[in-house]
């Protein structure tokens, strides 16, 4: 099917555009009145395995914000669910996993053949919503990165320092490897498999990414950023947002990645001269600057697009939008893109 509005790809290919696509991370649930309702009546996993409502909540920032590209409402934890890992998911607290990987035998009773099988909840998901977005615009599908879903893996939930993940790294290197491997191996044909239901891109959350050295990040999570995206690329473009890992962008930049996701700890400038001139940049706007008056939100937008320029950019904030932000000022972000240059 035709899209009408194809600006996302677009600026994944770097062709000229009218003006930047936007679209915000964690789009889909959390502020949303219209989430909260559903979260109030069905729990966690019920909304992310019922492909109907999963599709609903997809599409309503699509339909109440009027973002240019819609993000299957899931998560990057069904990843360790469905290689055999209890995942729990308790309001307000955030992800548990109680059953941590510490040893060889844990890592050798991971499943991970039929995964396509295992997650066919997200390509229901996706192939609904395809066809309920009936071509209004492009669909994302996403996974986590590696070294992120081993840090909830091995951690067991969220972490400020990830210093259990980071000595199960230096104490037994190989079996990390070995790790990293599996869950590399289950993403690419995950994201593959996304990508035949219907997802137009797809991206990558690194989301722990910038708690590792330049040093580790190259031996933890590039090799394995790299091996998703050259194999994946194939299907469809694909995005890489290692957060925090700025000092990355000059490898990233020579990847086989359509774009770059980065926070706000870089500057548009500074992003735009480690990657060349060369390479889709998707952010950055600081997700806490929501808060702000919507006059303030809508004259920084118009700097931020300034700075990056309009081809080669996709608007965007530096992580998730949080839970308290008002929903008119959602919208106010995503007019201002709108509203660029006109
Ligand atoms: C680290 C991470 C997770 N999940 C995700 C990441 C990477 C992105 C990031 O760095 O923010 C990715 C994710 N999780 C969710 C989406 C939906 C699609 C979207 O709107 O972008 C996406 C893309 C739904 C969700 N996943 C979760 C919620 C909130 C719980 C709820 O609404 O019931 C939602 C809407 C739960 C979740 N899931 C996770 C955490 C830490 C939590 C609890 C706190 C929170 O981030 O909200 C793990």
């Amino acid at each position: 099917m035709n899209l009408q509005n194809d600006l996302l790809l677009r600026a994944l290919r770097g062709e000229e555009v009218s003006r930047p696509p936007v679209w915000m991370m964690r789009q889909a649930g959390r502020y949303l009145p219209d989430y909260i309702k559903l979260r109030n009546k069905y729990d966690f996993f019920t909304r992310v395995e019922t492909p109907e409502l999963a599709c609903e909540i997809t599409l309503q920032p699509v339909d109440q914000v009027g973002v240019d590209a819609a993000i299957i409402f899931s998560d990057i934890l069904v990843i360790p669910q469905a290689m055999g890992m209890t995942v729990l998911m308790e309001e307000g607290k955030g992800p548990s996993l109680p059953d941590v990987i510490k040893n060889k035998a844990d890592i050798d009773a991971l499943i991970t053949d039929e995964v396509e099988e295992r997650l066919g909840y997200v390509m229901g998901a996706l192939s609904l919503t395809k066809k309920e977005l009936n071509g209004r615009v492009p669909l994302i599908g996403f996974a986590g990165a590696p070294w992120t879903i081993l840090c909830y893996m091995v951690e067991g939930k969220g972490s400020k320092t990830w210093d259990k993940a980071k000595q199960f790294c230096l104490t037994q290197p190989e079996l990390a490897h070995a790790l990293l491997q599996k869950i590399t191996d289950v993403t690419i044909r995950y994201l593959i498999a996304q990508t035949k239901a219907g997802a137009d891109t797809v991206q990558v959350f690194d989301s722990w990414a910038g708690c590792l050295s330049p040093a580790d990040f190259n031996l933890y999570a590039l090799p394995y950023l790299l091996q998703i995206s050259d194999a994946v690329s194939k299907y469809a473009p694909v995005i890489l947002f290692p957060k925090g890992s700025w000092y990355a962008l000059p490898d990233l930049a020579k990847s086989s990645a359509a774009g770059i996701g980065i926070d706000w700890t870089v500057s548009p400038e500074m992003a735009r001269k480690m990657t060349n001139n060369g390479i889709t940049l998707q952010g950055n706007f600081d997700p806490s600057h929501l808060l702000a008056p919507i006059p303030q939100i809508k004259k920084e937008v118009k700097a931020m697009i300034d700075a990056f320029g309009t081809k080669n950019y996709i608007a965007n904030l530096g992580h998730g939008i949080m839970p308290h932000i008002p929903v008119d000022h959602a919208r106010a972000f995503v007019d201002a893109v709108k509203e660029y240059g006109s």
